[in-house]
């Protein structure tokens, strides 16, 4: 582990727990929660805010450091989970197609798709 980091939960662990404390934000107050506020502002600004972190996402692995990328990713993967949780999509569902697609190259599956 890099020096000076603490030793986080289990991914899966840490983003199952965030995925409850948003939900349990979004019918809290927009002057007191982020995630209120978002859900206040509706799921058009939801997208906007995944589609902006994205891109924000993109300029840093061109052009800035690993840890930009980090603090960029991480803006990604949150405001994701708002943006599903709005349309009553899991994580466990997200979770659960990735461990379908296991072990399928995705050379093959695309190969399989034209025959
Ligand atoms: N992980 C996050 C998290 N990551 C980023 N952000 C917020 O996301 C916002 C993004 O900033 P921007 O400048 O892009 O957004 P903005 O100012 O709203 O932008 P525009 O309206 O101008 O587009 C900032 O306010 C960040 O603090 C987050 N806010 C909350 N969480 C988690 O969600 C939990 C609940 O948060 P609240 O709902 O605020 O209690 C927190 O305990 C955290 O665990």
């Amino acid at each position: 582990m890099p020096a000076g980091m603490s030793n986080p939960d289990d991914p899966t662990t840490l983003l199952s727990r965030l995925e409850a404390t948003i939900a349990a934000r979004r019918v809290g107050d927009p002057d007191a929660s982020y995630v209120a506020r978002l859900n206040a502002k509706g799921r058009g600004k939801m997208a906007q805010k995944v589609g902006e972190e994205a891109t924000e996402v993109v300029i840093a692995a061109l052009t800035g450091s690993p840890e930009a990328l980090v603090g960029e990713a991480a803006d990604l993967l949150f405001h994701l989970l708002v943006l599903m949780g709005d349309c009553g999509v899991s994580l466990a569902q997200v979770t659960a197609e990735l461990e379908r697609r296991e072990g399928t190259s995705g050379i093959a599956e695309k190969a399989s798709r034209s025959s």
